[in-house]
């Protein structure tokens, strides 16, 4: 297993160079040197014969040069007016924006109105009414805009979905999906952790949760039953982790049915920094997504990163609930993309999007604006409140 995980890995770092590259590929700009941009976008780029990584714009010009230097970028604009700049350059066609997710919506509307096609990093924007402005902008001006749900478009997701929807586990019954990471992976400079720059466990992990729970399940939220978040003194308005419950509807039920009868829980978990076990154990990271049907009941774990390393494993089970047959699947891709990042298969279909072609796997702006309007209620729910909404106008915007 350890072989096979260093495989994939280094496939994703040393990704080989298409053997027909296009000549006229796809000329992306990263708006900020941020930390994913690596993984995101220039190393599977490298491997697209379509799509190439042009320019990245930095607030700083050292750090825009030492960027593209290190990563072979042949444009670096810096200092404050560089991420305008970029949006200003006719050879860029698409924009990349990794920027902290309460500026997602000023940038995004900024590189819609320059008439670039638009990446962009999840969550989509701090409020659901911004993500539907987005979409709304990118539909008006004919651009393509996609929310960066890169794990949607690798086969294991979408494999689990399948198996899922067959009917093999029955009628689902409740939904668990976390993502959790062990304390000491985030600094308390972290941009997830300032409210003012759109942070939150909910918002940075939540996301996830939201969204791959609604996925699996084919179906949105009803209602948020209940919602806890831990939280630290040192960062007013940021939950450190959250335990929201949501009601799914049921496919059974009708509106003769009762509340429970109808609907079904859905847990979604979230942590920044999930405590040593007995204050000093390490922990794993808590990254899984569990459905129970009538049936049976399906676990995929590492459902954010399945191209590292990934399982499903479904189980089937009788009226008595013991379990009578249980299999593992595993999905990686086939032929050339066997061992594709996540990424990869995103960058994939964006590309084919731009380029009018039909891509293998494609997800609406409404799917992006329920995610949000569901993260909002969750923070409702948490009395933390909703993250704040961008007050910068946008020229030409009404
Ligand atoms: N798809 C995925 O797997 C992942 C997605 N993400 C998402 O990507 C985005 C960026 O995350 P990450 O790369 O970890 O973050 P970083 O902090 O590394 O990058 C954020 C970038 O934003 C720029 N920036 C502009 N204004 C500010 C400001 N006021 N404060 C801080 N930074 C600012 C900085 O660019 P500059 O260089 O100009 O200074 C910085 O490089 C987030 O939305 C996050 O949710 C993150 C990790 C994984
Ligand atoms: O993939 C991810 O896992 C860790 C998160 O903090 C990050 O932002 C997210 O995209």
């Amino acid at each position: 297993m350890v072989y096979a995980v260093c495989k994939r890995l280094y496939r994703v770092f040393y990704p080989l160079p298409p053997t027909s590259p296009s000549a006229t590929p796809l000329r992306i700009g990263i708006l900020g040197a941020a930390n994913i941009a690596p993984i995101a976008l220039i190393l599977p780029a490298k491997n697209h014969p379509d799509a190439v990584v042009h320019a990245v714009a930095a607030r700083d010009q050292t750090r825009a040069d030492a960027f593209a230097k290190k990563w072979g970028i042949p444009k670096a604009y810096g200092g404050s007016g560089a991420y305008q700049k970029l949006l200003d350059d006719p050879e860029i066609e698409a924009v990349y924006n990794p920027l902290p997710n309460g500026l997602h919506y000023e940038w995004t509307m900024k590189a819609l109105m320059a008439g670039k096609h638009v990446l962009l990093e999840k969550p989509s924007a701090d409020t659901a009414e911004e993500t539907r402005k987005m979409f709304e902008l990118a539909e008006k001006k004919g651009l393509v805009l996609l929310e960066a749900f890169h794990y949607r478009f690798h086969p294991a997701a979408q494999r689990a979905k399948e198996i899922v929807a067959s009917g093999e586990i029955g009628d689902i019954t409740s939904i668990e999906v976390s993502l959790g990471v062990p304390r000491g992976i985030f600094g308390d400079d972290d941009i997830r952790l300032k409210y003012e720059l759109g942070g939150g466990s909910f918002m940075d992990m939540g996301c996830y949760t939201m969204s791959t729970a609604r996925y699996l399940a084919g179906a949105d939220p009803v209602k948020v039953t209940s919602a806890t978040a831990d939280t630290a003194s040192k960062f007013p308005k940021i939950d450190i982790g959250t335990t929201a419950v949501l009601a799914f509807p049921s496919k059974s039920g009708d509106s003769e049915s009762s509340e429970s009868q109808r609907t079904y829980p859905v847990t979604l978990k979230t942590h920044f920094r999930i405590p040593p076990r007995l204050g000093f154990i390490p922990v794993m990271p808590q990254v899984y997504a569990k459905v129970v049907g009538t049936r049976g009941e399906l676990k995929f774990l590492n459902f954010a990163g399945p191209y590292i390393y990934h399982y499903i494993d479904a189980k089937k089970t009788d009226e008595k609930g013991n379990v009578v047959s249980s299999r593992t699947e595993k999905r990686y891709g086939e032929g050339e993309k066997y061992g594709w990042s996540t990424y990869r298969f995103q960058l994939e279909a964006f590309v084919d999007k731009v380029r009018g072609r039909t891509p293998q796997h494609w997800f609406d702006g409404a799917d992006s604006v329920t995610n949000l309007t569901w993260i909002e209620r969750v923070y409702e729910a948490t009395d933390l409140g909703v993250r704040p909404a961008s007050t910068v106008e946008i020229p030409g915007v009404i």
